[in-house]
């Protein structure tokens, strides 16, 4: 438990204290308006809880499986880039931190720590990669083919970025990554030498255009089904459409996502899109979500919601930025145990117990008050 942090928000204002403002505006801002940044955390807030009482909750069990692989609990981390700027051992203490809490971490195809370190420095770790699909398709082959030697266990294919979305903030900073960093993965055409920016792009902005492939489709996806034997998971599905496709093309997993609000403003929060995929993809393959997730009811609200397992992504950075691999695994304890105590305190021994009928959205209540008991509620 951490000493004189106690809720995730604390992290997070350590890390806005700390961090310089290229790094920080990078790591905690979204797209444009920033509407769908706010509405990742304010929505969870807009389910209510209906604890089913009188049941034995002295013991809970909070663990879940992943694609057959154990977690002590349903919280995972999300990829994200360039780690280092948050602490000088960056992804290799994520994964550190991962291993010993006994969960799983994506490695961002951006990291700042190569597949290979990252691998060994948490042997028997629980490890996926996330996948960006470059212009070039060897590049995008050779970062697959590495993942699979190092033993990470699945590539998540992220599809909500054929094109970087527009980050004020980053733009105003000309987002740099710091002279001493690099993207590991690559041997060359990083952030810094990508050479094309204006004044109306960040750093990054410029090298995406430079080398990621703006034409991703499905062709893609077919494309890497057949290089790699690794399970895929989706990255960034917001809609029925797109999660019944998913389906179709074989596809292993859904991560519910919008990427952390950071592409396409005005889309939904994850947690509102969720109910949509999970009843589309009608059980045929795992369903994940990501974005905003910040306190124990927020994981008891997705899972409810039909969620597997949900991701973080600031909260990492904001721990690697506190303390390192410590901070990272304080901000998990963290996690854990106000999961556990929502567990107990609305009647759930174990990860099954958690159903659809622990959660409503808050109009179910405001409508009652109106026009009595829905249909909705005259079923639960
Ligand atoms: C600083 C930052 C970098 C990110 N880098 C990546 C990335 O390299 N690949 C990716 O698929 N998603 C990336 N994401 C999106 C996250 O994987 C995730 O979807 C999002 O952060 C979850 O929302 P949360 O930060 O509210 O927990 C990034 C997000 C942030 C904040
Ligand atoms: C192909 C787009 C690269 C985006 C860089 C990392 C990232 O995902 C982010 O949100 O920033």
């Amino acid at each position: 438990m951490a000493g004189k942090f106690v809720c995730l928000a604390d992290f997070e204002k350590f890390a806005c204290e700390s961090l310089d403002k290229n790094a920080l505006n990078y790591y905690n801002s979204g797209a444009n308006n920033e509407q769908t940044l706010r509405d990742n955390v304010d929505a969870f807030r807009r389910y209510r809880l209906r604890p089913r009482f009188l049941r034995d909750v002295s013991r809970r069990d909070t663990t879940t499986t992943v694609l057959g692989e154990l977690l002590d609990f349903p919280v995972a981390m999300a990829p994200t880039a360039m780690q280092r700027m948050a602490h000088p051992d960056g992804e290799v203490a994520t994964a550190r931190a991962a291993a010993s809490m006994s969960t799983g971490m994506i490695l961002s195809s951006w990291a700042t720590s190569t597949i290979e370190e990252v691998a060994e420095a948490s042997a028997g770790g629980l490890r996926w990669f996330q996948l960006y699909v470059y212009k070039d398709r060897q590049v995008t082959r050779n970062l697959v083919e590495r993942a699979e030697k190092a033993g990470y266990k699945a590539i998540f294919l992220t599809v909500d970025t054929p094109i970087l979305g527009k980050r004020l903030e980053d733009t105003r900073n000309k987002f740099k990554l710091p002279a001493h960093l690099r993207l590991a993965n690559f041997s060359e055409g990083d952030v810094r030498s990508s050479g094309v920016q204006s004044d109306s792009d960040s750093g990054l902005a410029a090298y995406v255009a430079s080398l990621i492939d703006p034409s991703l489709s499905w062709e893609h996806v077919d494309w890497l089904r057949s290089v790699t034997k690794l399970p895929i998971i989706l990255k960034g599905v917001l809609t029925a459409e797109v999660a019944r496709e998913a389906v179709e093309h074989g596809i292993d997993g859904i991560l519910v996502s919008n990427h952390g609000a950071r592409q396409l403003d005005g889309v939904p929060a994850t947690i509102d899109a969720l109910r949509e995929v999970v009843s589309a993809v009608n059980g045929q393959v795992e369903v994940y979500l990501d974005g905003g997730v910040r306190t124990g009811t927020d994981v008891l609200k997705a899972l409810a919601l039909g969620a597997r397992c949900v991701f973080v992504g600031r909260p990492v950075l904001w721990g690697l930025a506190y303390k390192g691999q410590e901070g990272v695994q304080e901000m998990l304890q963290m996690l854990k145990e106000e999961f556990s105590l929502a567990m107990a305190l609305s009647g759930c021994g174990r990860v099954s117990d958690i159903t659809p009928a622990l959660v409503v959205h808050e109009s179910y209540y405001q409508s009652s008050l109106r026009h009595g008991p829905t249909k909705q509620q005259s079923k639960l």
